[in-house]
């Protein structure tokens, strides 16, 4: 049931009771993030104070500089998530391989693993530009008791019960899903409590913004060249306007309020595209589409794809509906 400022606490309690075989399990995981953020949220506020400013000397796996703050956020959502015994597992952008989590009796009892992207927009945390966390919920296909395995965290998208995104921005905002729509809570910092602020979130069926890094341009693939050309001729409602924060939480989150697409595409330099397929495109996909937006690699549903390896990048087409169709003849043409 959804009550306008509801609390996000309420809101869990409430929308657990519809679920009669629920165990409680996800509505404590959500919670654990919820804490968690507002951990990581306390950091970023800080963000321009030396002791938590540039990189933090190492490199992850793929092959980025981490920032002081991108290890900050894994740590803190690895021991916040650890200390409550409530997944099994934890695969990260920042650790190599995923992480077994047992509980104290060294059982392995609990039924969820967690994928996360614990900070997204690095490149923006110095420049006071917003930033966001992102995490991907999957009940284990290994049986209850036995050690995790990478069978449970490389499932295709359309498996997640539940995804969700931090916004660390103007204000600080958790929105998420369990598959049965989106909903948006904004954090009060003065008393530490989100409360439901956005409501049944929905993408607009179109809308005229458009957002992917243009500095890339000369190396996109044919179709994306013509669809930037098709957003920037002036017929009709276009020219569309360009937004491109470099923060994919912070481009996709403006896009589902206001209409718009978000793409990053394949190039000579990244022929995979960046974005990593299980802890950035399938949770975003699994909002778009429990908003009324699309989300594929420019061909296939992102929710659709079978994943390979924790890491692996896929090119992402994520916003309005009518504007990702579009978006996908003109990949589709150019093929
Ligand atoms: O600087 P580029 O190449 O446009 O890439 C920006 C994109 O890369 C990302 O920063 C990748 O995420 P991380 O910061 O988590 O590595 C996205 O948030 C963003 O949309
Ligand atoms: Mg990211
Ligand atoms: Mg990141």
């Amino acid at each position: 049931m959804v009550r306008k400022n509801q609390t996000l606490g309420e809101f869990i309690i409430e929308n657990q009771a519809e679920f009669k075989y629920s165990s409680g399990e996800l509505s404590r995981l959500i919670n654990a993030i919820r804490l968690a953020a507002k951990v990581v949220n306390h950091e970023v506020n800080k963000a321009g104070l030396v002791d938590i400013t540039g990189a933090a000397g190492e490199t992850n796996i793929q092959g980025e500089q981490q920032q002081k703050l991108d290890v900050y956020a894994n740590e803190k959502f690895i021991q916040t998530i650890t200390n409550r015994e409530i997944v099994c597992g934890i695969a990260s952008e920042e650790n190599d391989d995923f992480i077994t989590i047992q509980g104290q009796n060294k059982d392995n009892n609990n039924k969820y693993v967690l994928l996360m992207d614990p900070l997204d927009g690095s490149s923006n945390i110095d420049v006071n530009v917003s930033v966001g966390t992102i995490f991907s919920v999957y009940r284990r296909v290994t049986p209850m008791g036995q050690p995790v395995t990478k069978e449970d965290f490389l499932q295709p998208g359309n498996q997640q019960v539940a995804a969700g995104y931090i916004v660390y921005g103007t204000s600080t905002m958790l929105v998420y899903t369990t598959g049965h729509g989106v909903n948006g809570f904004t954090l009060n910092p003065a008393i530490g409590t989100y409360y439901l602020s956005h409501p049944n979130m929905r993408f607009p069926k179109t809308g005229n913004i458009y957002s992917v890094n243009e500095g890339n341009y000369a190396q996109f693939p044919q179709g994306v060249k013509d669809y930037i050309k098709y957003c920037q001729a002036e017929e009709g409602d276009r020219p569309y306007t360009a937004r491109y924060i470099g923060s994919l939480v912070s481009d996709f989150h403006r896009n589902m309020i206001k209409g718009g697409i978000y793409i990053y595409p394949k190039s000579k330099k990244a022929t995979k595209g960046k974005l990593r397929l299980l802890y950035e495109c399938n949770p975003m996909a699994f909002i778009a589409e429990q908003a009324g937006g699309k989300a594929s690699d420019g061909f296939t549903r992102i929710l659709d794809i079978q994943p390979e390896s924790l890491h692996e990048r896929v090119p992402f087409f994520c916003g309005s509906e009518e504007m990702v169709n579009k978006a996908e003849e003109f990949m589709q043409k150019a093929e």
